[in-house]
């Protein structure tokens, strides 16, 4: 693995992403299931990922699932907010390929005003990483009713019932990212979460999905804010435009029953 240690930020994610992700495959090849398995694997890709964050921009501040909470973040000009094994539960779960590493870049300056700048997607079991330094292009869709991405072991009570109302299809599957990643990969419209999440699980997909040209925001259409005193981030709509609107106005009218900040 080449890294230039100046290098451009966007490119560095892709590389972290696919390391952590090769690092994951690894451990998935030994003899530990369930916790065990779960276990090593946050462990590992968090080594990796720290490793070569401290290597290469080692005056850059981290938020990771898998480590403590630190307050230089909040006055920090640059924070990697990552999540090494995203959709853990299906990492455990062999042959399933629906699991992720997070990498994405929170940039504070002027010129950026506190947003995602850069970030990639590894889905390791599927030889394949997203990255914003080579945005995927979004295909055009197959006619029917739209498909909505939802949490396989965690559907929001409220989102059969918006389904329902906009005569949509349920897409089950594990992973933050590998939902994103499903509406540029077309095996969906929208992936539509509510009831709790935190800033690593969705940073690197929203920052990929924003460089495809997708919708981003809170369930009530407020923007998703990254590197924010608590990392809780509970909610999010991240689909194809031209379904925003119609999503959003659905959801509405069920926010009373699943808001939480
Ligand atoms: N209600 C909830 N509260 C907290 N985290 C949640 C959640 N629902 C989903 N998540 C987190 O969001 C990620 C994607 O979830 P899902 O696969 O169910 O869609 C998972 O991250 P991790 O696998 O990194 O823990 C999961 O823990
Ligand atoms: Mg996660």
């Amino acid at each position: 693995m080449t890294i230039e240690p100046g290098g451009d930020d966007a490119r560095l994610a892709r590389t972290l992403a696919h390391a952590a992700g090769l690092a994951l495959l690894e451990v998935r090849t030994g003899s530990a299931e369930g916790k065990e398995l779960k276990d090593a694997g946050d462990a590992r890709a968090q080594e990796v990922l720290a490793k070569l964050l401290a290597e290469y921009r080692p005056d850059d501040a981290v938020l990771s699932e898998e480590a403590a909470d630190s307050a230089a973040r909040l006055s920090a000009e640059r924070v990697w907010i990552i999540d090494p094994l995203d959709g853990t539960r299906e990492f455990s779960e062999r042959p399933r390929s629906d699991w992720a590493v997070h990498v994405a870049l929170w940039q504070r300056g002027r010129e950026y005003g506190g947003r995602l700048t850069d970030g990639a997607i590894a889905l390791p079991a599927r030889d394949i990483t997203y990255g914003t330094d080579d945005p995927p292009v979004l295909p055009p869709r197959p006619d029917g009713p739209i498909r909505l991405a939802v949490s396989r072991s965690r559907p929001p009570a409220f989102v059969t019932q918006v389904a329902e109302e906009l005569g949509a299809e349920l897409v089950p599957m594990g992973s933050a990212g590998v939902k994103c990643s499903s509406v540029w990969t077309n095996e969906a419209d929208a992936y539509l979460h509510a009831g709790g999440q935190f800033e690593w699980d969705s940073a690197a997909p929203v920052a990929v999905a924003q460089s495809v040209g997708l919708h981003t925001s809170r369930i009530d259409g407020s923007p998703l804010i990254y590197n924010r005193v608590s990392p809780k981030l509970p909610d999010l709509l991240v689909c194809r435009t031209e379904f925003a609107e119609k999503i959003l106005a659905t959801v509405a009218r069920h926010i009373p029953e699943v808001i939480t900040r």
